[in-house]
């Protein structure tokens, strides 16, 4: 017997960073909209103990013992079920790696879900919730999917209608960025300067709803981009080879380096898919519709 579970990436359509806080998280004005690029999670019984196994592109990047955000998932709903983690979880990694893309969360979330279901241990989703917020910001979202608001650091979620689909493209780069190391490069580029309370944008918010993409080309914004650029300066070629190409936005997602890409239409994220692939200035381009449902046993 074994359980599969299913779990989109994101991209942050606003991402807007207040001052540090004395934990040194950040309080944000997180958007999220998950879309469809997927890991996928299989949990079966172990005589082994807790065992993590990857396969994909990626793979390799991915740690197998018990930093894995699967696993630490994993022994978080054991222990608040006083059980063994006897379990093996096997994941097939199509998500980046340290991308910006919420990858690992997606994998925390798809453990979750799915040793909740081979073990019957019947968590509501509520303590669900809880526990993906203990595991990182982004966790609780890789959850939820569709589109939401995230604050605190993320984890407070408000779930957001959608009125359409939106076509993206997203490039990956060479290497991964940290996002400790991003947060703390936009508090060094801030320093000294007043930092306002992070809130929504009610233009992204109606863009959404109205599923618009025009209007979220101009709304979209991530305080976190001049940090990631900072860091990854040759993320600016990628970005405008992207315009060049016809997108209607282009932004770093989330913490970065992938960079993402809105489309007016398929056909439109396909050719700008063609042209960065030629480019040069990028590693991989993929192409991917939001919204996308969460974590979904298959
Ligand atoms: C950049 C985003 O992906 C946008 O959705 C998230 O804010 C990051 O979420 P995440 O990877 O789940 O982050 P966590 O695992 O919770 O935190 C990793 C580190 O990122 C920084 N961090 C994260 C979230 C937040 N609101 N403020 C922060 O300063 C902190 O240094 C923290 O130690
Ligand atoms: N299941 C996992 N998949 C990928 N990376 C993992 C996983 N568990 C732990 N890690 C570690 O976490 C680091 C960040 O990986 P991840 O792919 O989650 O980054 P990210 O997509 O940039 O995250 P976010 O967008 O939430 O900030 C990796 O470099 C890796 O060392």
């Amino acid at each position: 017997m074994s359980v599969t579970v299913r779990v989109p990436a994101k991209v942050n359509v606003q991402l807007a960073v207040g001052a540090a806080r004395a934990d040194g998280f950040h309080d944000l004005a997180n958007v999220f909209l998950a879309v469809g690029l997927y890991d996928e999670i299989t949990a079966t019984p172990s005589s082994q103990g807790l065992r993590i196994t990857c396969e994909g592109p990626d793979a390799g990047q991915v740690p197998l013992d018990r930093t894995n955000l699967a696993a630490r998932a994993a022994l978080a709903l054991a222990e608040r079920y006083g059980r063994e983690a006897d379990v093996h979880l096997h994941i097939t990694k199509d998500i980046p790696v340290a991308g910006g893309m919420a990858g690992g969360s997606a994998d925390a979330a798809g453990a979750l879900v799915a040793c909740d279901a081979l073990w019957g241990t019947g968590a509501s989703r509520d303590e669900l919730l809880a526990i993906c917020a203990e595991l990182g910001s982004d966790v609780p979202f890789s959850l939820v999917g569709g589109a939401a608001l995230g604050t605190g650091r993320g984890e407070k979620l408000t779930e957001l209608e959608v009125g359409g689909t939106f076509h993206w493209v997203f490039a990956t780069a060479g290497r991964g960025l940290s996002t400790p190391a991003v947060y703390r490069e936009l508090d060094r580029l801030a320093k000294g300067r007043d930092i306002p309370e992070p809130v929504a944008d009610q233009a992204v918010l109606d863009a959404l709803a109205k599923g618009d993409a025009d209007a979220l080309a101009v709304a979209v914004t991530n305080d976190l981009q001049p940090a990631a650029l900072s860091l990854f300066p040759e993320l600016t070629d990628t970005l405008a080879a992207g315009r060049a190409a016809g997108a209607l936005a282009a932004l770093v997602s989330g913490s970065g380096p992938t960079t993402a890409f809105l489309a007016s239409d398929a056909k439109s994220a396909s050719d700008i898919a063609g042209v960065l692939r030629a480019s040069g200035t990028c590693a991989t381009v993929r192409t991917a519709q939001g919204p996308a449902a969460g974590a979904t046993v298959v």
